[in-house]
């Protein structure tokens, strides 16, 4: 199961979800109370190592500005969430890095990984970053073919529950992960990659 954290924003929790086995760490570059800049991000990838994927999170910006944004921030992958037309995800290809197309579950409905020549899908609640969980189980009678990742609502307590429901490639989380809005806690990190990895 693969599993990123999500909204990472000090050092410490950076190297708590890379010491619990996390395969992909995101940085908020869109308005946001996880919002976080360029540099900084540039600083806190820099002890990751390269197998762990580092992914900075996008809402509708223009192309141009991803573009300068991740390069300034030393990422090695790109999420975008919002109404992109499939243009948008081929305008991006000159970054040659992994894309990441975020939409909510409710209009994804029999999308499947890679429509957009994205490399991840990932479904989200309604409002991403919210806490919101979403009825997994909508997705029983047609999961996305390829890689996808379910988010929305998870935490270490629900996350099994969620994986046995959807069935998912793999797992996101940010709110469930914290004490409050943008505040992560270490052990939450761990205890979340632990139980999503759990056989
Ligand atoms: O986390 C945010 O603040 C955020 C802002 C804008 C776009 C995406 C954002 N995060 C994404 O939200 C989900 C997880 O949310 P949660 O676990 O329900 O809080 C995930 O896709 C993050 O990448």
């Amino acid at each position: 199961m693969f599993v990123k954290i999500c909204g990472l924003s000090t050092a410490v929790d950076v190297a708590a979800a890379v010491a619990a086995g996390a395969d992909a760490l995101g940085f908020v570059l869109t308005e946001s109370p996880r919002r976080v800049e360029p540099g900084l991000v540039r600083e806190l990838v820099a002890a990751v190592p390269e197998e762990v994927l580092t992914v900075a999170v996008f809402r509708e910006e223009p192309a141009a500005y991803v573009r300068a944004a991740v390069r300034a921030a030393g990422v090695r992958a790109v999420q975008l969430h919002g109404n992109h037309p499939a243009g948008a995800f081929a305008e991006l290809a000159d970054l040659g890095l992994p894309l990441v197309r975020a939409t909510s579950a409710a209009k994804a409905a029999g999308a499947d990984c890679g429509d957009f020549g994205e490399d991840l899908l990932l479904l989200d609640a309604p409002v991403p970053g919210a806490g919101e969980p979403w009825d997994w189980a909508e997705l029983g009678a047609r999961p996305p073919a390829g890689k996808w990742l379910l988010a929305g609502g998870l935490s270490p307590a629900n996350v099994r529950e969620a994986i046995v429901a959807a069935n998912p490639w793999g797992v996101d989380v940010s709110s469930g992960v914290e004490v409050r809005r943008g505040v992560k806690d270490p052990d939450l990190i761990t205890e979340f990659v632990r139980a999503a990895k759990a056989r």
